[in-house]
């Protein structure tokens, strides 16, 4: 973050300078923007960086307890150079959050320079999975830099001490945190994919139950249970790859755009990022979790390779933005966008749906058999009437409110359904647009096909009180999309390890005694044991200090 923090903010002379320096790893930088005090509030932010005219440099200091930088990864021990968002003050006024390259560390022997206060934030979640990252505690006491350490692409200060701010949105300031955001998308489809590797994987070579006569048990795959637990995650692996990939094609646009100062697409870029962030990262964190569940008691094993893999992933639903906090940005996005619908104004984009309210706001779903639920059209029109209904609902509750703001905060809660649905349309339109695709390899986009109709119909599914609350769907409309969702199970399972082993990961990569390609689990579970340390003596520590004692003891009691 500390690379794309300079490229986003940084003039080309200080990208000049800089971006060697780290590319080479001649120092080494982090991300200091959160506080103890705050996080998701940015421009809560207390650090301050004054301008000092008579020496031509910033003073960074630490005011309150609150104000010292916490979390950021990398800063603890390993960082010698920070990108610092800090309260620019100049001529006595604060002019809000600006960035700052400030050195944290000598080059020589790396300890702290004078005035930093730095340390690691101590132990994290899942036991030690997160450990290997030092995230960081920082404080300044009026630390110096020279004036030019200021990221100064977006406003400047001039040497006499005046606040310029540059013709480009304010909003630019937040563009590294867009670029992650991006990113973290595409990283979700391969944790996710990973945990369902092994999931499926698993499931194919366990058996219990069912056993006929004395044959084979069940592999618990064929368990209709299994499977509809199991493929919506498959689903949803594949789903967010695609998604994942339209959004870095998108961000990549609206950075083109950027160059040229074309700041049009700027709203759609913050909320397609914002929003995918959170939907995708919040069911992947529920998917691996549910991952571990299916593959039972040994799912809980280490050697599983699932309690790190969860472990390590579910920070994604908090850093980058709490998936709450970014939900209600895309909210407040839907509301500007429907209060527009009145003005004319067609909204574009992943909102250009939202353009045809006349005919969503009454349209009546025309499905009829399970088979219809097969045709992309319908699935496209319900999820669109879905989310449009619940965004204008939550327009017209807003606006009976006494104010704009006042009513944005009691209906939170339904502006953050509303969100949800709005990203889930998006989805599920980048998954058919999939398929609708040239896609090579016989066979494959039928499976494709029909792991877009389970992502669809599921989503649908788990969410039917959204459909029958706004009259999207009828009743039987729903039944009859959950009808069709068990035949497609049906389809899928054919194929499921295919569709797995198509992730292509190493066992290596995969990490999982459970997903082993080769599937031979039960000698690698047994041999895993024996690596345990506390099998390296056959009577354990402690058994002639407190058990041997205690076994006695009871032993005498009991001859009493
Ligand atoms: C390569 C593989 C990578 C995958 C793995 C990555 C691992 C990474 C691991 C850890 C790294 C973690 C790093 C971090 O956590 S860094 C810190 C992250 N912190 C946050 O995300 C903070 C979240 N808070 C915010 O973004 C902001 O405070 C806010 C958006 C919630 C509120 O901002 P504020 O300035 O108060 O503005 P408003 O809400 O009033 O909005 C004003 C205006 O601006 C628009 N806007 C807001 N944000 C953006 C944006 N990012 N881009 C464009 N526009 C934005 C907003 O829509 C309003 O617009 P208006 O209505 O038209 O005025
Ligand atoms: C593993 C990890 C790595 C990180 N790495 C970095 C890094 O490198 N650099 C960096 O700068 N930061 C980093 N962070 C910090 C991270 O960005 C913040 O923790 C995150 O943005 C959430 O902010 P917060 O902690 O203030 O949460 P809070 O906002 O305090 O969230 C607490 C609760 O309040 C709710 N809430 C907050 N505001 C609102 C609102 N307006 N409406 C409704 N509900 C609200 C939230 O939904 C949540 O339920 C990292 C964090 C973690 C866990």
């Amino acid at each position: 973050m500390f690379v794309p923090a300079i490229k986003g903010q940084g003039t080309e002379e200080q990208q000049k300078k800089w971006l060697p320096l780290a590319y080479k790893f001649q120092i080494i930088g982090c991300y200091a923007q959160t506080e103890l005090g705050h996080g998701s509030n940015v421009q809560g932010l207390e650090t301050t960086a004054t301008f000092d005219p008579m020496t031509d440099e910033f003073v960074i200091h630490s005011p309150t307890l609150t104000s010292s930088k916490w979390w950021p990864g990398g800063l603890g021990k390993a960082s010698t150079h920070a990108v610092v968002y800090a309260r620019l003050i100049t001529e006595g006024k604060d002019y809000g959050i600006h960035g700052f390259i400030v050195q944290l560390r000598s080059l020589e022997d790396h300890s702290p320079l004078p005035g930093v206060t730095l340390g690691d934030i101590g132990g994290k979640f899942g036991s030690g999975a997160y450990n290997s990252m030092d995230n960081g505690v920082l404080r300044f006491d009026h630390v110096r830099i020279p004036r030019d350490q200021m990221l100064m692409r977006l406003s400047q200060v001039t040497r006499e001490g005046k606040y310029v701010q540059s013709d480009v949105p304010k909003q630019l300031l937040y563009g590294t945190m867009v670029y992650v955001r991006q990113s973290i998308v595409a990283d979700a489809s391969k944790a996710l994919s990973r945990a369902v590797c092994i999931a499926v994987r698993y499931s194919a070579i366990r058996k219990q139950f069912g056993s006929q006569d004395g044959g084979p048990e069940t592999q618990v795959l064929n368990y209709r249970t299994q499977q509809s637990r199991l493929f919506p995650l498959l689903a949803s692996a594949y789903a967010f790859r695609f998604v994942g990939d339209w959004l870095n094609w998108l961000y990549t646009d609206v950075t083109q755009k950027l160059e040229v100062k074309d700041y049009s697409t700027l709203q759609e870029a913050h909320a397609c990022t914002a929003g995918l962030k959170a939907v995708t990262t919040s069911a992947t964190a529920d998917a691996i979790e549910e991952c571990r569940k299916l593959c039972g008691g040994h799912g809980y094993l280490n050697s599983s390779g699932l309690p790190e893999l969860f472990a390590v992933y579910v920070p994604a639903c908090t850093y980058e933005g709490d998936n709450v906090v970014l939900l209600l940005q895309v909210a407040r996005i839907l509301m500007k966008t429907v209060s527009q619908l009145t003005s004319g104004k067609q909204p574009v984009g992943t909102m250009a749906y939202m353009g045809k309210v006349q005919h969503l706001m009454q349209s009546k779903c025309a499905v009829k058999t399970a088979e219809d639920w097969l045709n992309p059209a319908f699935i496209q029109e319900a999820f669109e009437a879905r989310a449009l209904r619940m965004a204008v609902n939550c327009a017209q509750n807003i606006g009976q409110a006494s104010n704009q703001e006042e009513g944005f905060y009691e209906r939170s809660p339904d502006l953050l359904e509303a969100a949800v649905a709005h990203i889930q349309l998006i989805i599920v339109t980048k998954f058919i647009e999939k398929v609708h695709q040239d896609i090579p390899g016989h066979g494959v986009k039928e499976q494709l096909q029909n792991l877009c109709n389970v992502y669809a119909l599921y989503t649908l599914h788990k969410h039917l009180g959204d459909f029958l609350a706004t009259g999207s769907l009828t009743p039987k409309q729903g039944a009859l999309a959950n009808e069709q969702l068990g035949k497609l199970y049906a389809q899928v399972r054919p194929n499921a390890v295919a569709l797995v082993d198509a992730f292509n990961y190493t066992d290596h990569y995969l990490g999982s005694v459970l997903g082993r390609y080769d599937g031979n689990v039960y000698p690698a579970l047994y041999e895993e044991a024996w690596k345990d340390p506390l099998n390296e003596t056959v009577v354990p520590e402690g058994y002639h200090e407190y058990l041997r004692p205690l076994l006695k003891q009871q032993l005498k009691l009991s001859r009493l």
